[in-house]
């Protein structure tokens, strides 16, 4: 049968999402009941880019931070890759902003706070995003945002990846640089893209737009994109900054931390640094899953700490999520 890699594990329910050569289905953790987002790569599809697979994965175990999706579970057969990651029942910011519209300056920066601290976050430990879009920030169920990176296309930082625009979607969102195929800087042309979506956020449409590509890229390469009256002068300023044709005139990432407009109303820079302790694991969860195991607490400390991303981690991470949330710390009892 199908998927027989998860039985017993997760209840597999509907496909919530597919793109390129990944589809991502709903999931049921069988021993905590909770909901997971599960990532479904087939490796004759993935050809070539079966590398980037693994590189993703290596980077998604580095990645722990309170607004990007976890990873909970890796899964690998002889035909498929399943990756077992957090459920965001929120569904995509995109479908948010057109449901608003647009958003109001003080809720979109809330939601672009997150952003920010989430991109300096993945920056800091070495890779960039390149793809950031609507699409690709998730809402939890307390209305905060988290990051993914659907298309494969977050990659190590590094200069001079001149790859080709191939693997990641929308062009809307790329830097002039990226899509000049001349050498940039992965870091460089994230906070391009950030512009785009703090446009998107406060206008409710893009910056730069067109039926046509090369239209399209002409007018990245311009820079020149309208701005609306409705938007303060402190907006049209970040704006400004963020959305500079020559990416050393660019504002960076640090300096967006603390950029004015940025700190309107909070007072305080963007703290990029994670809540998440993966040093020292949880009493209550080992217990938990010791006494479901039938282990003492040292042996169960002993499996987790390995960090094997087997079963053992997912379950441990999902009891996590779970007590993070004031929920009881508490595995279904053995059918
Ligand atoms: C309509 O959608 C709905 C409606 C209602 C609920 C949900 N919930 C819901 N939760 C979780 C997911 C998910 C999480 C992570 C990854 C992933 O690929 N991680 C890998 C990753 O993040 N790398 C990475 C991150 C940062 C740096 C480097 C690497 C993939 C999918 C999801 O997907 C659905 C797709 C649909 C197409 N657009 C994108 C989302 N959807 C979605």
């Amino acid at each position: 049968t199908q998927y027989e890699a998860l039985k017993g594990l997760y209840h597999l329910r509907e496909t919530i999402g597919s793109g390129g050569f990944a589809k991502v289905k709903l999931g049921y953790h069988v021993l905590t009941g909770e909901k997971v987002a599960i990532k479904i790569m087939d490796k004759k599809q993935l050809g070539e880019d079966l590398p980037r697979v693994k590189t993703e994965i290596e980077a998604m175990k580095e990645l722990s931070h309170q607004h990007i999706c976890k990873l909970y579970h890796v899964i690998e057969t002889d035909e498929k890759f399943y990756m077992v990651l957090e459920h965001c029942p929120g569904g995509e910011l995109f479908d948010y902003i057109v449901a608003k519209d647009k958003l109001g300056e003080d809720e979109a920066r809330v939601f672009f706070r997150q952003i920010v601290g989430a991109v300096a976050y993945i920056h800091l430990q070495g890779y960039a995003h390149r793809d950031l879009k609507p699409e690709n920030l998730l809402l939890d169920d307390d209305q905060n945002l988290k990051l993914i990176d659907f298309g494969l296309c977050a990659k190590p930082k590094g200069g001079l990846t001149s790859q080709l625009f191939t693997c990641c979607g929308s062009p809307a969102y790329a830097a002039p640089e990226l899509i000049s195929g001349k050498e940039y800087l992965g870091c460089e042309a994230d906070v391009w893209s950030m512009g785009v979506l703090l446009y998107a956020l406060l206008c409710g449409y893009l910056p730069f737009d067109d039926d046509s590509i090369s239209a399209l890229y002409r007018k990245i390469q311009t820079g020149k994109y309208d701005v609306p009256r409705f938007l303060s002068k402190e907006s049209v300023r970040i704006l400004d900054d963020m959305l500079q044709v020559d990416p050393k005139k660019r504002v960076s990432i640090k300096e967006l931390q603390c950029h004015p407009w940025i700190l309107k109303n909070f007072n305080i820079p963007v703290d990029h640094r994670t809540k998440y302790k993966v040093s020292v694991l949880d009493e209550d969860c080992i217990t938990e899953m010791a006494v479901h195991y039938g282990k003492s607490k040292a042996e169960m400390t002993e499996i987790l700490s390995k960090w094997k991303y087997d079963y053992f981690t997912s379950t441990y991470l999902i009891l996590m999520a779970k007590k993070m949330r004031g929920q009881p710390v508490r595995l279904l009892q053995k059918p």
